[in-house]
């Protein structure tokens, strides 16, 4: 399929398919989930087939594992890859501490798993996943299904001793019936305004029963790759604290992909 694409699937396909430019022959990858993971799972399979790079992935979804086959890419377990090189995937907001918001996918437990289970992190996003500080997306937190009310009733009294009294936390909806994680879960999600610590509130939020993992990725995230709608690519770096500038290469085709 070739379609043209929109705007902002545009800037978050050159994200994708500049991060795998960082891809290695031999590398045990982590694959993300979500649309913009899509276009990255998509060029990696291009790689694959027309370079006979050798790579093995371990998909953070069942959608993204589906994709990853019908690609070509080889794809095992966490547990068969033992330990992955880099894992590349996109998020739904970034702030200038490489922190994450995940999750609006349903899909940040296995890719919190993922990512830890990895030496790099690379996170691919359209500029306007960059913020200046978390929150304004609602924070997916994943729970148990037994109980789920007494954890919400418990998420909001955590949330109240944190400066988000009042904080609307609803539990997510696939149609009219609740929306079910890849691991049988719910997902309720905390509309939080602004993070004032999200390491803090992290660590606050595993701590209640039922609470599987909350979507905030902490210290986790090495590289972003931003794309923009004009065609500029930002690559920030955690490390050297540098942001390199780059425009996509206006020759590579760019083509409409199924969303994971
Ligand atoms: O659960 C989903 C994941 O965390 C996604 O990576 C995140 O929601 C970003 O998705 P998208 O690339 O579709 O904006």
């Amino acid at each position: 399929m070739s379609t043209e694409l929109s705007p902002a699937d545009f800037a978050k396909c050159i994200a994708a398919r500049r991060a795998v430019d960082f891809i290695e022959d031999g590398m045990r990858l982590g694959l993300g989930t979500g649309s913009t993971a899509a276009f990255m799972v998509r060029r990696l399979g291009e790689r694959v087939r027309e370079e006979g790079l050798k790579v093995t992935g371990v998909p953070t979804s069942s959608r993204t594992a589906a994709l990853a086959r019908e690609e070509g890419i080889p794809v095992v377990t966490l547990e068969e890859a033992g330990w992955l090189d880099l894992t590349i995937d996109g998020a739904d907001e970034v702030d200038g501490d490489f922190q994450l918001i995940k999750g609006g996918g349903g899909a940040h437990l296995q890719e919190k798993i993922v990512a830890s289970a990895s030496d790099r992190m690379i996170v691919i996003a359209d500029g306007a996943k960059d913020v200046a500080r978390l929150g304004v997306f609602p924070l997916p937190v994943e729970v148990i299904c037994f109980g789920w009310q007494t954890t919400q009733k418990l998420l909001s009294e955590a949330l109240e001793g944190r400066g988000h009294a009042g904080a609307a936390i609803t539990r997510r909806m696939a149609g009219e019936t609740p929306f079910i994680s890849d691991e049988g879960n719910f997902i309720l999600d905390l509309h939080l305004g602004q993070i004032h610590d999200a390491r803090a509130l992290s660590l606050v939020l595993n701590q209640i029963p039922g609470v599987v993992e909350n979507g905030l990725f902490i210290d986790l995230c090495d590289i972003v790759v931003l794309g923009h709608e004009d065609g500029l690519v930002r690559i920030r770096d955690r490390a050297s604290r540098t942001t390199r500038e780059e425009r996509a290469d206006p020759d590579r085709p760019i083509n409409a992909f199924a969303d994971i």
